[in-house]
């Protein structure tokens, strides 16, 4: 079995429970990048060891948080040392608006993956996008590139919608089984 990381900041919940559903359908290891832009005592030894890396951050002014910047700056280190190359690489990210400018962090998450040498996964689902869709259809808002979910500015991460949920369980489990297949 391919050993699998999620890498990720959240501001104020909702990207940590996005991270949660990742993980859960991957099973695997949560990192925390903390409030300062830090990992954990042994983030990037997990890191290290892993075989596939999935990146996540809200989505703040059209980008990434400053904490993952930092958390992703300071994979200089082991770039230097080509110590990530041919990993398997995927990212997931949340933000308000529908469309918000999420895919300007997912499209940093796949620069930051192939000037590592990675590979990268998308979602590979199809979107709902008819006019009988909801909000709890996975896939909703179309986005390929990673798990894209919707946090209405006055939502808690409690009322997060169950489509957004759904669909990064599932791509959690896409990540899981490419990583197996690119082990073998
Ligand atoms: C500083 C800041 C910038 C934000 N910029 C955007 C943005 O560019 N697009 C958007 O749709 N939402 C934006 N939002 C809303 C957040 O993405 C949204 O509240 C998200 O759910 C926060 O995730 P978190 O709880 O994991 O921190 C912004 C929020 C903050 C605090």
């Amino acid at each position: 079995m391919a050993t699998i990381a999620v890498v990720y900041h959240s501001g104020y919940g909702h990207t940590q429970r996005q991270a949660q559903a990742v993980a859960q359908g991957a099973d695997a290891h949560l990192i925390a990048i903390d409030a300062d832009g830090n990992l954990p005592e042994g983030g990037w030894e997990q890191l290290a060891a892993s075989d596939a890396i999935v990146f996540g951050s809200p989505t703040y002014m059209g980008g990434p948080s400053w904490q993952f910047k930092k958390f992703a700056d300071a994979t200089s280190k082991p770039w230097f040392a080509q110590a990530w190359k041919d990993k398997l690489f995927a990212g997931f990210t949340n933000s308000a608006s529908t469309v918000g400018d999420k895919t300007a962090t997912l499209n940093y998450f796949i620069t930051l993956a192939l000037q590592h040498g990675g590979l990268w996964v998308g979602n590979g689902m199809m979107p709902s996008n008819t006019k009988a869709a909801t909000r709890d259809d996975l896939n909703w808002i179309g986005v390929w590139s990673g798990a894209a979910s919707v946090s209405p500015s006055d939502a808690s991460p409690a009322e997060m919608f169950e489509g957004d949920l759904n669909l990064a369980r599932r791509f959690g489990e896409r990540v899981a089984q490419a990583a197996a297949r690119w082990k073998r």
